[in-house]
């Protein structure tokens, strides 16, 4: 049925497991595409911010996310022809993120954006839904997770590498408040599909996810699953 679609790899999973990490080298290691979807929704929230549109606004933000001025073209992020890669990063754009996500017309004015970025030879893609709802007929499933107290900790020494202040129970407490807020949304929520293979990296080096995630993609390659 899928046999002429290029193939996805999609790896879901809670805030600062590791995702785009090891999407992004999975993705190089194999000359594939990748798509950071949680990107469009932290780029959605940046916009309506700089808009005035209330991250509650739901035909507001919808309108919004169809039309959204993003530009990845360029190796960056550019929203209005400006760079956002950076300033998207912040926790702040992340809870906002996780708001206007939460809005099912929001989602759909932003599945097709999502779609479009599978092309040959293949795509990685990260986010929440993206073996759920953007691609369930994807190659490999992962979800990608560490425990809550593993990923505040990463987080933490992520923001201190970039130079900005980081409060690590702060950080621990937006953690789990986002995650709760992802995973009892009721369209596109957050949790492991019976269909995705479960990667705890608690214990695991970069390098450990990154190459057990290519096995497990070789295996199915081979199996033709
Ligand atoms: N085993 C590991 N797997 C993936 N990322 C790890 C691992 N150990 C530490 N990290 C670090 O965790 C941080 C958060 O990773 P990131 O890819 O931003 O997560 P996510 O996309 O899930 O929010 C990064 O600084 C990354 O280098
Ligand atoms: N496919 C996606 C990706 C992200 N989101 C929402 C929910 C998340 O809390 C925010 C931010 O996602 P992002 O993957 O950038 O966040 P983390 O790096 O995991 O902290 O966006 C989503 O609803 N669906």
């Amino acid at each position: 049925m899928t046999a002429s679609l290029p193939p996805v790899i999609a790896i879901d999973g809670p805030s600062a497991s590791g995702k785009g990490t090891v999407a992004a080298r999975v993705a190089e290691r194999l000359g594939f595409h990748y798509l950071d979807s949680g990107s469009l929704y932290r780029l959605l929230a940046l916009h309506a911010k700089q808009r005035g549109i209330d991250w509650s606004d739901e035909p507001g933000l919808a309108a919004a996310a169809a039309a959204l001025p993003v530009d990845f073209s360029c190796g960056g992020m550019r929203l209005d022809g400006i760079e956002a890669g950076n300033i998207i990063r912040s926790e702040e754009i992340g809870i906002g993120a996780s708001r206007v996500g939460a809005l099912p017309a929001v989602r759909e004015a932003l599945l097709a954006r999502q779609r479009a970025f599978r092309c040959l030879p293949g795509l990685v893609t990260d986010g929440r839904d993206m073996g759920s709802v953007v691609f369930p007929d994807a190659t490999l499933k992962v979800y990608l997770t560490a425990s809550a107290e593993c990923r505040a900790e990463r987080r933490h020494k992520q923001l201190i590498e970039k130079g900005e202040s980081a409060n690590l129970p702060q950080i621990l407490h937006d953690i789990v408040e986002r995650d709760a807020r992802d995973a009892a949304r009721p369209v596109a929520p957050l949790r492991q599909e019976p269909d995705a293979l479960l990667l705890d990296t608690t214990a695991l080096a970069i390098d450990q996810a990154v190459d057990q995630v290519l096995g497990w993609f070789a295996a199915r390659q081979v199996s033709g699953q």
